[in-house]
């Protein structure tokens, strides 16, 4: 049996929809695998009953499909589904990884990016990696068609979740066709700060690039006290505040003096709204990580 521990992501970081992502240190998804002759999964934990267990709907399913692995598949759900912090991505990156591994597939983790992408493709219809790769790889990642760069960062940050789902097929749905010059221009400002301040671990540039007015003040619609929450964050001293990937989760970068405070307000000011929700002090951190029988 192989064991893998898959981080939570948070894709877009505001100014890099469908560019960027960062793997979290916490929640995490636990991926365990034996060879089977067919795949057959179970899932337990967070959100769980959300979760299908049929292989031909689960991202899981569609990696083992696309690398030919078939496993008794046991999924240990850290990271609830439809909360912005890539929990279906978790799944099938854990799975490649683990998969990857038991069948002696010999993919290295960014060949096992498009494998993993597969399963993203099942659940919100389209192959984006803005998850999948930061949960291989770890730190922060860049998409493009081109392929991922990727650099080790270790900026703390806060998730916020609220008991409210937001599914990434419908905030996608919400997602404007076209932009005006002057908003592309902003982006692009704010996303060469951003990847700036994550190569020299600076949470207060990568918080100033965050800003984004083409997709995310379309998103925060669909979060039920979003402003009040990121104004809240804010005076207590996030450098940064956006929606996490399709949302409903909230992510703010700060520096670690503040990160307590910051929770504290967010979870406060979700309370104020009547929405119940839970704060996750974490940072940018590792990829998948494997665990051979008995280590
Ligand atoms: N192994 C899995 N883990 C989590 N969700 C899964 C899994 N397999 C299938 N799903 C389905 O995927 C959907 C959740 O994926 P979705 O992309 O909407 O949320 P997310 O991964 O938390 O968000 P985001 O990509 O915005 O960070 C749910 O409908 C869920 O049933
Ligand atoms: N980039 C994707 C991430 C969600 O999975 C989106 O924002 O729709």
């Amino acid at each position: 049996m192989l064991t893998v521990r898959a981080p939570a992501t948070s894709a877009n970081l505001g100014s890099g929809f469908d560019v960027f992502g960062v793997a979290l240190g916490t929640p995490a998804d636990v991926i365990r695998v034996e060879r089977a002759p067919e795949t057959t999964i179970t899932v337990t934990g967070a959100g769980s009953e959300y979760i299908p267990e049929d292989p031909a709907k689960n991202t899981v399913g569609a990696v083992a499909k696309a690398l030919d692995a078939p496993a008794r598949i046991r999924i240990d759900k850290g990271v609830r589904p439809s909360s912005g912090l890539g929990s279906s991505a978790a799944s099938a990156a854990g799975a490649a990884v683990a998969l990857n591994a038991l069948y002696d597939r010999g993919r290295s983790r960014r060949e096992l990016v498009p494998v993993a992408a597969e399963g993203e493709a099942l659940v919100s219809g389209e192959a984006h990696a803005d998850n999948v790769a930061p949960a291989l790889l770890g730190g922060f990642t860049i998409v493009t068609d081109d392929g991922v760069t990727q650099v080790d960062a270790a900026v703390p940050v806060v998730a916020c979740l609220p008991e409210i789902s937001v599914s990434t097929r419908d905030a996608r749905g919400v997602v404007p066709d076209s932009a005006s010059m002057d908003d592309v221009v902003d982006t692009v400002g704010s996303a060469a700060t951003l990847t700036v301040g994550m190569t020299r671990d600076d949470p207060d540039l990568v918080g100033s690039g965050m800003r984004d007015d083409i997709v995310t003040p379309e998103r925060t619609k669909l979060i039920d006290g979003y402003e009040s929450v990121r104004e809240a964050a804010l005076e207590a001293g996030a450098t940064g505040v956006t929606v996490s990937g399709a949302g409903p989760g909230i992510l703010a970068v700060c520096r670690r003096r503040e990160q307590r405070a910051i929770a504290s307000a967010m979870v406060d000011a979700f309370d104020a709204a009547g929405v119940e929700s839970r704060a996750y002090q974490t940072a940018i951190g590792e990829g998948a990580t494997l665990y051979r029988d008995g280590s």
